[in-house]
């Protein structure tokens, strides 16, 4: 019999690629037999990490294939104002439609193509599989409260004649099922109307109205209302809504190297876990937040008094507490190592972080609100602190703390730079981990129970899985 094969088309960016590569997995649980395809466009992914992990996925799942497709380059006479690195993405993944073609074909040769499962930010594959009569899906991988607004774009592009940028800043922009949001909540993608990555990103909102179906990684119970409101139609008052899937939480198993975030590179546990090992249960904060702001990061816990894990990141070198310390000096203010030595540990540029949020001694978060982030510290019955950076983060510390109630937040100083204080950074951490964060901490404990039922059999993620994987008519 022929075998019957699922597509996936991921964007280049490792936070889209994971969950991708996970739903594969989880399909392959479902349907042995099932053939699955990854389609990874050429643009780089950030961190380099990319081939450890793919090599990692398919020595662990043989029946998962990495389709690496072939560069795609923009015309000589092109020219965009936007300022922003995603543009560039948005327009090269454009441009691959005829590689994407190129495999779907060949992949069809021998497969029975049941469905192709496209990124959002890979809209234009739509026409390709209209065109090859392959069912098209779109994988949405934020948040249901993200995807109100997302539904909500076109409406909110008819409805009002300016840019978001150009909109009072007071503005209640409101989108069925979620809080009301501030223009400034909104990702800096879609600030500007005349901006050439707002223009495909409004396209990408409209094609996913003719899509098959929506695939969103979220767990339903966490934003019930947002799904409920897609679910209902509310986001798409002129016409039906595609339907929807949640087949979330969806969390990297940690099998894939660096990008899943299981364990470090090589077999040996990291420093870290060992250190977590010797603290108190649920006394240790964990943030991992690069090198911005860091000076006041740092002053801040230490004057919170609590224990904490700090992932650094560029330009950070060296390994653990001291090297960073020796290595970079001007990061980190003087003489902080010493004075929190015992109760802080700095781990340069990467921590297995689903092994330290489901560590005992972990007992709050402290993110930048990217939605994979968000869903792991749900797994693990985490409280999180949100402090967004970019991306649709901002409309999600607004989600965390006051739809999914699983968030205190923090909160930026007025003015162009957005930036944090030590002050805040020490208010939301006592906060978080005293009596102020008693009713999140409950919450995260329901949630992780909730999210386990969820992906047990009979649980809300299986019976979408399986409706799904029916869609599909495989046999
Ligand atoms: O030291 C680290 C840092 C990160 N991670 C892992 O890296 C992933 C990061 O994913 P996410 O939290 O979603 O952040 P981004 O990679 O920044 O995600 C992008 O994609 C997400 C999904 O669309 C969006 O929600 C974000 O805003 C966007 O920045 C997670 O699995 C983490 O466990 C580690 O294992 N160790």
């Amino acid at each position: 019999m022929e075998e019957q094969a699922v597509v996936l088309y991921s964007a280049p960016a490792i936070g889209h690629l994971t969950p991708m590569v996970e739903l594969g997995k989880l399909l392959l649980t479902r349907q042995p037999s099932l053939s699955i395809h990854v389609l990874l466009p050429s643009q780089a992914y950030e961190g380099g990490s990319i081939s450890s992990y793919i090599a990692a996925v398919s020595a662990a799942h043989p029946s998962i294939t990495f389709h690496h497709l072939p560069p795609t380059s923009l015309p000589p006479d092109y020219s965009t104002t936007s300022p922003h690195l995603e543009t560039l993405a948005l327009e090269l993944l454009r441009l691959n439609n005829p590689n994407v073609h190129r495999t779907l074909v060949s992949i069809s040769e021998i497969h029975r193509v049941r469905a192709l499962v496209i990124d959002f930010f890979c809209t234009n594959a739509l026409s390709v599989a209209r065109g090859l009569g392959i069912p098209c899906y779109y994988f949405f991988s934020s948040s249901g409260n993200s995807l109100t607004a997302f539904l909500g774009l076109p409406v909110l592009h008819r409805t009002t004649a300016k840019s978001l940028k150009d909109l009072a800043t007071d503005t209640v922009l409101r989108f069925p099922g979620a809080p009301p949001l501030l223009p400034s909540d909104i990702g800096e993608l879609l600030q500007d109307r005349n901006d050439r990555a707002y223009e495909l990103l409004l396209e990408s909102a409209t094609n996913m109205l003719m899509a098959s179906g929506i695939i969103m990684n979220t767990l339903e119970k966490l934003e019930e209302e947002a799904v409920k409101a897609i679910r209902d139609g509310k986001c798409v008052p002129d016409g039906p809504t595609p339907p929807l899937y949640c087949i979330g939480p969806l969390v990297s198993s940690g099998d894939g190297g660096k990008a899943g975030s299981g364990g470090g590179p090589g077999n040996d546990k990291p420093e870290c876990l060992t250190w977590l090992d010797s603290q108190p249960r649920g006394s240790v904060v964990f943030l991992s937040f690069g090198s911005l702001g860091l000076k006041e990061i740092a002053t801040g816990l230490e004057r919170s008094g609590h224990r904490f894990l700090l992932v650094v990141r560029s330009p950070a070198t060296g390994k653990g507490h001291k090297a960073v310390s020796t290595a970079e000096p001007a990061l980190l203010p003087e003489g902080f190592l010493e004075r929190t030595a015992g109760r802080g540990f700095v781990v340069k540029s990467w921590a297995p972080q689903v092994a330290v949020l489901n560590h005992g001694a972990t007992g709050g978060f402290v993110t930048h609100c990217g939605w994979n982030s968000v869903l792991e510290a749900v797994c693990a019955g985490v409280p999180m602190i949100a402090w967004p950076l970019y991306a649709e983060q901002r409309q999600n510390r607004v989600f965390m703390v006051e739809a999914m109630r699983v968030a205190l937040p923090m909160e930026e100083a007025a003015g162009e730079e957005r930036s944090v204080s030590a002050a805040e950074v020490e208010r939301r951490v006592r906060g978080l981990m005293g009596p102020e964060g008693k009713a999140i901490r409950e919450r995260m404990q329901h949630l992780k129970q909730e999210a386990q039922a969820a992906l047990n059999p009979g649980g809300s993620a299986q019976v979408a899985l399986a409706e799904l994987v029916q869609s599909w008519n495989i046999a």
